[in-house]
């Protein structure tokens, strides 16, 4: 097969949901497992996680029982992380030595920071030896990743950590790596530029030692992106820690992933119910296609909101929803696959900066990017099946604070979705009450 050129390579790395699409059947049971060696006969997580709504698991547990560097707990103590949430400590005290996980958690509970730390941990950097590969399927996750683990080895200045996503020069990325003192020990990337790079010999895994998947439901069942991962896994030793993560795992991608894995960690919230996320109020707006930049805009002028994500279908139509939003005195920010990749992460960049408090976004922002502030996620377009949904809104209320979603329903196919989302999360959406609106309490952190 021929080496993909520089617009396919492009292609391989998810942009916008319209791309490819699958219909997901998930059977939801009634347990919150913790399993190993694939034995889904499993243990129970622990008393917290039964308890609805709760993040943090037993607050007598704290970071310093997992025994870490001293120079990662100053950074934990830096970042303001006072106890482990329930996946932390479910997964940290097998992960930080050497097991392999796969591990389902609900979305903004902390699942980065358990294979950062993980890893970090147990990092001895070499220089010329790349030790930590993490993948994830879009460019800003790989900057966001790249970012907490800069955050995280503040006290550990001979760690180096590089990202490498489709997009920017090629040439930028092979100098990084042609100098021993300047390859990174860890590297976050998106599949399509970190194939490339091992495809061309540019970069040696030789001396791998953990394996990284972020959202790996989503970069395993996007065919191009699963090539690519074998084609990387393939260049890496045998004896290595390999740990997935995601908020969503449906049975059809479980064996998939337990492909990569030996004798795992198994951590799965079986119960899809227990997914939703408990500090969010969902809400529903039946509404024609026409109505929708009304409503909008009466959203945007009654609601108290701090940051809103307003989620569309297509590149297209953020590109026409944002300027709509801006001649009408709603400044906005827009990040979508149309974009060139700078200027893309400059958008993410400055939301995330708060230099800007409304985004339009394309399902490039649906998974896994954490912004803080976001207390409202807009589905201005339901996407077309239920997980994305429920990543979408995850955006909002993060890490147990509160928040708000209001999705637009304008057609039968909405419809559809709306009663999937609701039958298999246990989604307590109401309809969005436009006469006597929301009291602001309910959806403020401050
Ligand atoms: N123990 C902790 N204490 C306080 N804050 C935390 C803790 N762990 C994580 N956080 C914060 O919670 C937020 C969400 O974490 P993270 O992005 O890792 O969630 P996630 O589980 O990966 O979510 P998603 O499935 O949406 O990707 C981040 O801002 C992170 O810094």
């Amino acid at each position: 097969m021929s080496a993909p050129t520089a617009a396919e390579e492009d292609l391989l790395e998810y942009s916008d949901h319209e791309e490819e699409e699958q219909q997901q059947k998930v059977e939801a049971t009634n347990t919150a497992a913790v399993a190993t060696g694939g034995d889904e006969a499993s243990t129970e997580v622990g008393e917290s996680e039964k308890k609805a709504g709760t993040y943090v698991g037993n607050l007598q547990t704290g970071f310093k029982d997992f025994l870490l560097k001293p120079e990662l707990s100053r950074a934990i103590v830096d970042c303001g992380f006072e106890h482990p949430s329930e996946v932390q400590q479910a997964t940290i005290p097998q992960s930080i030595h050497g097991t392999d996980v796969l591990c389902q958690a609900k979305s903004g509970l902390g699942k980065t920071a358990v294979f950062v730390l993980s890893t970090l941990q147990q990092l001895e950097p070499v220089d010329g030896e790349v030790s930590v590969v993490v993948i994830c399927h879009t460019r800003e996750l790989a900057y966001q990743i790249k970012n907490e683990y800069v955050r995280f080895s503040k006290y550990m200045p001979e760690v180096r950590t590089g990202v490498f996503y489709g997009g920017v020069n090629v040439k930028d990325n092979v100098k990084e790596l042609s100098d021993p003192k300047s390859i990174p020990h860890i590297i976050v990337a998106t599949p399509g530029r970190l194939a490339k790079l091992v495809r061309e010999k540019k970069i040696s895994l030789a001396h791998l030692k953990h394996f990284v998947i972020d959202e790996c439901d989503k970069v395993l069942e996007t065919i191009t992106m699963r090539r690519d991962v074998q084609e990387i896994f393939r260049q890496t030793p045998r004896e290595k820690q390999t740990m997935m993560f995601t908020a969503t795992l449906n049975d059809e991608i479980k064996p998939i992933c337990r492909r990569f894995l030996q004798n795992p960690l198994e951590i799965f919230v079986d119960d899809e119910s227990k997914l939703t996320l408990h500090g969010l109020q969902q809400y529903y707006w039946k509404i024609t296609e026409e109505e929708k930049n009304k409503k909008l805009a009466k959203i945007l002028d009654d609601l108290d909101f701090n940051q809103v994500i307003i989620f569309v279908n297509t590149s297209k139509r953020a590109q026409e929803l944002t300027k709509l939003l801006t001649i009408s005195n709603f400044p906005a920010i827009s990040v979508n696959g149309y974009m060139k990749q700078d200027e893309r992460i400059a958008k993410y960049q400055a939301f995330k900066n708060f230099e800007k408090r409304i985004c339009v976004a394309t399902d490039v922002f649906g998974r896994g990017i954490d912004i803080e502030r976001i207390n409202l996620a807009i589905n201005y377009d339901l996407p077309p099946e239920s997980d994305q949904y429920l990543h979408r809104v995850g955006r909002a209320g993060r890490f147990g604070t509160k928040g708000l979603s209001i999705s637009f329903i304008s057609s039968e196919k909405d419809e559809e979705v709306l009663k999937n989302i609701q039958d298999k999360f246990d989604a307590k959406m109401a309809p969005y009450p436009e006469e006597e609106g929301i009291d602001s309490a309910t959806y403020s952190n401050n």
